[in-house]
């Protein structure tokens, strides 16, 4: 398999601190991956020794086939940070020129730059006047200088508004479709469930659950919620055609393991004029990553 990525048994102690135990993994080409945890896990230690920050006490990494740190992984990978920081007097463009240069491109090529992120219109304004999603939209242009094939993000939507997130990732399956691999770390996970591709759960420096969702679902074995709701005034009559429920809102709530799902449709689909509504809820993504992290004694 093609590799953009390889950790292989990092392990990284901070004095009695185990930030990092025997972590591997693995990024494709075009393949976008959600790095979750809680606070503390390991997540953006990953990322530094990704980056050539700092270095693994053990294992080994590999970017696009080279050493972290090295020049070509360097210009190989773009990073954004959690809390990017840009100069409050300089324009968007004068930004975005600085750091062309220091990529040793010309300045000219900003303008196109803040295009594709959406800024196109406020590049000749200072970055002082810009809201904090126009700002995280700065940071992706800079991280976008060089089409890297790599982009290593720490919890790129945080503090953005539901629009502007998911502007933000359209932006990132277009860089996934042109073949960028993508490293985010996240909080907000129903919106990585539908956005990434691969999700990858630590917990206190271990991988404790990898996969697709969908397996991740499966494996997790979580019980599947039914809600059924009565036409009004029917709750009493659907209570007793149907025991077992518990009151919740308007309606009655099972939950039920999943083989266990088809049979209680079929037997509310018999109840006729009882029921007015149905709704099935498969376990959230909060659920399974609830489920791995506590496996793990959490
Ligand atoms: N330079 C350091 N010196 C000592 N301990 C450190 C250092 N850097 C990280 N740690 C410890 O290593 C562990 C992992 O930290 P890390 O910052 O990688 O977690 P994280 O998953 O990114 O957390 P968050 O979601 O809060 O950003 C924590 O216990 C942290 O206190």
């Amino acid at each position: 398999m093609q590799t953009t990525l390889a950790l292989s048994q990092i392990t990284k102690t901070f004095g009695a601190v185990r930030a990092l135990d025997a972590v591997s993994l693995h990024l494709a080409p075009g393949e976008r991956l959600a790095l979750l945890g809680h606070n503390g896990a390991g997540k953006s230690t990953m990322m530094k020794i990704i980056l050539g920050l700092i270095d693994a006490d053990g294992g080994e990494v590999q970017v696009m086939g080279a050493a972290p740190g090295s020049a070509a992984a360097r210009r190989a990978t773009a990073y954004l940070p959690e809390n990017v920081a840009f100069h409050p007097a300089l324009t968007g463009l004068e930004q975005i020129g600085h750091y062309l240069r220091l990529r040793g491109e010309p300045a000219s090529k900003a303008p196109a730059l803040l295009d594709r992120v959406g800024l196109g219109h406020a590049g000749k304004r200072r970055i002082g006047t810009y809201s904090k999603g126009m700002r995280q939209r700065v940071g992706l242009a800079q991280a976008l200088i060089g089409r890297p094939g790599l982009l290593v993000l720490d919890e790129p939507t945080s503090g953005l508004d539901p629009v502007s997130r998911r502007d933000f990732y359209a932006l990132l399956d277009g860089l996934a479709a042109d073949g960028a691999s993508i490293l985010l770390s996240s909080h907000a996970l129903t919106e990585v469930e539908a956005r990434t591709d691969r999700i990858v759960i630590l917990s206190r420096g271990v991988v404790v659950a990898e996969g697709r969702l969908e397996d991740l679902r499966t494996r997790a074995a979580l019980p599947v919620t039914v809600q059924v709701i009565p036409p009004e005034g029917g709750m009493a009559a659907l209570a007793e055609a149907l025991p077992g429920g518990r009151p919740m809102g308007a309606g009655l709530r099972f939950e039920v393991a999943q083989a266990g799902k088809l049979p209680l449709l079929s037997r509310i689909a018999g109840l006729g004029a009882l029921v007015a509504d149905i709704e099935v809820e498969p376990p959230s993504l909060e659920d399974i990553y609830s489920h791995f992290s506590r496996r793990d004694g959490q």
